[in-house]
């Protein structure tokens, strides 16, 4: 990571801690990941040498950094979406800070809707970091649009366990996915769409 984007990263995250103690109401909040989900979405993208990554929730747009920086070396683009308008604004502006603006392709609007004009296996690791009342609405969708190989990570699995249980429980009752905790930052729920290992790595070899 360049010192560019290292001193935009913890402006980013100063904003969010003054704003969010600032601000009870969940709209005006900025609601990050915390720097260790960035450091570990980036592993999991760098270790997968995965391409094509779909964001549900940029806010102001940290997450995405950390996801657009870790896709760039494997010539990858991070497609992200959100529907607040002031969100959207201070999103543009730190991805044109950034440096990254190439490897991000903003959308605004509703997630479900993105979703749901998605590709079949469309994408390699979709974030997902929104409104959690909407989730198993939309899992159909998010099932459909994963490659084999593919990974979900939810953010606020044991932040808000509580709201996070039904959509958790009917993703590891789903034929076809391997689902883990990882106890970093707010919590993260990992669903791996299983696949044919022999013939994903015989295409991993090739790339
Ligand atoms: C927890 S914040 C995302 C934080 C961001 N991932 C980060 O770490 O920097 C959730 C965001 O989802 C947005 N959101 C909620 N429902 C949405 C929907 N249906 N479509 C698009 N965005 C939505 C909210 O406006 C909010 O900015």
């Amino acid at each position: 990571m360049n010192a560019t984007l290292h001193k935009l990263l913890s402006d980013i995250e100063r904003f969010g801690e003054e704003n969010d103690a600032a601000n009870d109401e969940r709209g005006r909040r900025m609601l990050n990941i915390t720097r260790g989900t960035g450091q570990f979405l980036a592993h999991v993208i760098g270790v997968m040498g995965a391409r094509d990554i779909l964001e549900i929730g940029t806010s102001n747009g940290y997450s995405t950094l950390w996801l657009a920086d870790a896709v760039a070396p494997n010539g990858g683009k991070v497609t992200t979406v959100e529907m607040a308008p002031a969100k959207l604004r201070m999103a543009r502006e730190n991805f044109a800070a950034s440096g990254l603006g190439r490897y991000i392709d903003q959308v605004e609007g509703d997630a479900g809707q993105l979703l749901a004009r998605s590709g079949d296996s469309s994408c390699d690791v979709l974030f997902l970091d929104s409104e959690r009342t909407e989730y198993v609405g939309w899992w159909p969708d998010i099932r459909r649009v994963l490659r084999p190989h593919g990974m979900l990570i939810v953010d606020n699995a044991t932040s808000h366990a509580a709201e996070m249980a039904p959509f958790m429980q009917a993703v590891a009752a789903e034929p076809g996915f391997s689902t883990s905790l990882v106890t970093v930052g707010k919590g993260e729920f990992l669903a791996s769409r299983e696949a044919d290992m022999a013939r994903y790595w015989a295409g991993w070899r090739e790339r």
